[in-house]
């Protein structure tokens, strides 16, 4: 391990570093003597922060930068929300590592004791997400949902100004910047079906470079890696990311996985839903079943709708 340094590509958002010290803090435990270092980077998405994040257009808006760096070699691993991360990665290149989830659920950030249910009529709820926002119209057709951008810090700074009664974010950035005493209260995944995703880091780094990925390989939690088959298989299938109305949850129960997918049109007027379980060793099978039963469903239409609407 003497002399050995690793090179870790992150954004420079403060979610962003919490999760790539994270790593690199576990990586220096496991490996004393190993040097780690961040390699800070902004990405397109960081540069498009204002208008909508469905007009910047593309997928993986938020790693391209650090998946060149891996390529050029200037980084060895690149560490990324999983919500962010596309179906397709470059030719050499893989998500190696899986960490354990944190909380998938999304989270009401608002004055304590505001809940979802108990939101007057018209109260104005920010969020850029089109799954969040699909799922809160279906849930609460009487409330003003509009766009929100930036990094959580910025969307609390927008909350704390009055431009917005209550917001939404990913219950696990919240708590891992220690934010958690903002929240009024966090949805259940059955109410609001997370991101496929939502809630877990994962590393990605050069297929060919097994020194690399044995530094890395003991992070990987089994559990995580199970779930993340089965919804990622949702979005293969749906063609879709974190920028599309789309949601897909995984749960294990001892050897079953239980999957939850939902295709849902923006203004909330139609909101398809599917689940399918079995056993955890046919994860991806299990999550194309649900994807297939979206798609019987008519979710292909839902979907090319909205594809059309962005292009117009
Ligand atoms: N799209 C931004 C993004 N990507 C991942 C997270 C949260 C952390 C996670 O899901 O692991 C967030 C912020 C949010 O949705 O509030």
């Amino acid at each position: 391990m003497k002399d050995q340094h690793l090179r870790i590509a992150t954004r420079k958002s403060p979610l962003a570093l919490w999760q790539a010290n994270h790593v690199a803090d576990q990586l220096r435990r496991q490996h004393p003597g190993l040097k780690v270092s961040l390699l800070e980077m902004t990405t397109a998405g960081d540069r498009f922060l204002d208008g909508p994040l469905s007009a910047a257009g593309g997928k993986g808006l938020f790693i391209k930068e650090l998946e060149q760096s891996l390529i050029d070699g200037r980084a060895d691993m690149a560490v990324h929300s999983m919500k962010d991360v596309t179906i397709d990665l470059p030719d050499g290149l893989a998500i190696s590592v899986l960490l354990r989830r944190e909380d998938p659920r999304d989270a009401l950030v608002a004055p304590p004791g505001t809940t979802l249910a108990g939101l007057p009529a018209g109260a104005r709820v920010g969020t850029s997400s089109l799954r969040r926002q699909s799922q809160l119209r279906g849930l609460r057709p009487d409330i003003e949902v509009t766009d929100l951008r930036g990094n959580v810090g910025t969307r609390l700074a927008k909350l704390d100004r009055g431009e917005y009664d209550a917001i939404m974010l990913a219950a696990a950035g919240v708590k891992r910047l220690e934010l958690s005493d903002r929240v009024s209260e966090y949805i259940a995944a059955d109410t609001m079906l997370p991101a496929v995703g939502q809630g877990v880091i994962g590393v990605e780094t050069r297929r060919n470079d097994p020194v690399v990925t044995s530094l890395i390989e003991s992070l990987n939690d089994p559990g995580a890696e199970i779930c993340l088959a089965a919804e990622r298989a949702i979005s293969r299938r749906l063609y879709g990311g974190c920028m599309l109305p789309i949601a897909g949850h995984a749960v294990l129960d001892a050897d079953q996985i239980h999957v939850q997918g939902l295709v849902a049109r923006v203004d909330g007027s139609e909101i398809l839903r599917a689940s399918h379980s079995g056993p955890a060793a046919d994860a991806e099978p299990v999550g194309l079943a649900v994807a297939d039963d979206l798609l019987a469903q008519g979710a292909d239409r839902i979907l090319a709708e909205l594809v059309d609407d962005v292009a117009r």
